[in-house]
């Protein structure tokens, strides 16, 4: 059972704006989807998703299992649907989910369904507003990526604003290298319609324009690694713009008021300044004005009966 101060975490509202779907799975659902697809599952498999604490090296291979499990429109509503409820029930009342669209021919699914089914799945009853990023990863090609951006654009202007932005993931290594031109033209496009964009930085520190343009830094990896901790801490002490986020709470085995916990406890942070830090958040989100308003009103109504 919740102890008081457990108890404050999960009622703080709170906005998530790093939770890419598939690694947010839970490994009860994870259960679900192993039952129905047995056959998939090798011994090796299940140690892989037994819910215990991961390395990064094998978050990758639990990424592997888990597109083999969910392949299909069905399996994709099912955990959309359970990760949203999942976040609403731990107090997270904005959520952005990002997720790279995958199509498989065996069960008829395409790129375009996989958007269309996670758009489909909030249910009205959940007391949380969810907008969705496209996932353009950098290793699958600048013609994947220009493709994924007309698509992304597509929604952009069919999906009653669920489609915010695109998410690009593996940039750190173009930062680093310079590899990035080949995106370029993807990127600007995707400017140019309206989408809004975030980037992956991984370890990348300091990076000089993240700085002079006060672009928000999510931290996603669980504040329990160390090198991230230091990383967080880097930015927060500096005054950067900063929220806290999950990235993957199934695969890191978390929850969005466990990295507040952690935080406070890291870094001293009172009942006061976590709230101020997740009020904060509301205006790093790409959702439009009257939706931060809301939100913003929301937070307010709720700090009455909350912090005393
Ligand atoms: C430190 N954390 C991370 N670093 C880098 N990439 C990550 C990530 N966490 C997630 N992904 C990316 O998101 C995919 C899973 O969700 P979707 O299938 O898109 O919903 C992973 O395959 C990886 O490409
Ligand atoms: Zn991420």
């Amino acid at each position: 059972m919740d102890t008081e101060a457990d108890l404050f975490y999960r009622q703080l509202p709170k906005v998530e704006l790093h939770a890419h779907l598939n690694g947010s799975v839970s490994f009860e659902t994870m259960e679900t989807l192993i039952k129905r697809k047995p056959h998939l599952i090798e011994h090796r498999m299940t140690a892989i998703l037994s819910g215990q604490r991961r390395a990064l090296h094998e978050c990758f291979q639990v990424f592997k299992v888990i597109h083999q499990l969910v392949d299909s429109e069905e399996d994709i509503l099912m955990v959309a649907k359970a990760v949203i409820q999942e976040f609403a029930a731990d107090g997270v009342k904005y959520l952005e989910l990002r997720s790279t669209p995958r199509e498989v021919t065996e069960t008829g699914l395409t790129k375009q369904r996989y958007i269309e089914t996670i758009r489909q799945c909030k249910r009205e009853e959940v007391d949380i507003d969810v907008r969705f990023l496209v996932a353009v990863d950098r290793r699958h090609g600048p013609e994947v990526a220009m493709d994924t951006v007309k698509l992304a654009e597509d929604f952009l202007l069919s999906s009653d604003g669920i489609v915010v932005g695109l998410d690009l993931i593996s940039i750190s290594l173009i930062l680093q290298v310079g590899h990035g031109k080949y995106l370029l033209s993807a990127l600007e496009k995707a400017k140019n319609c309206g989408l809004k964009l975030a980037l992956h930085l991984s370890e990348v520190r300091a990076h000089g324009n993240v700085c002079k343009q006060n672009i928000p830094i999510g931290k996603s990896f669980p504040l329990s690694n160390g090198a991230f901790k230091h990383h967080f801490q880097y930015w927060y002490k500096r005054g950067h713009p900063c929220v806290l986020c999950t990235d993957d709470k199934g695969v890191f085995c978390t929850d969005l008021s466990q990295e507040y916990q952690l935080a406070a406890s890291t870094f001293g942070l009172t009942q006061e300044t976590l709230w101020m830090l997740s009020q904060q958040s509301i205006g790093y989100t790409f959702a439009p004005e009257p939706i931060k308003q809301r939100l913003e009103k929301k937070w307010v109504e709720l700090k009455q009966q909350i912090l005393q």
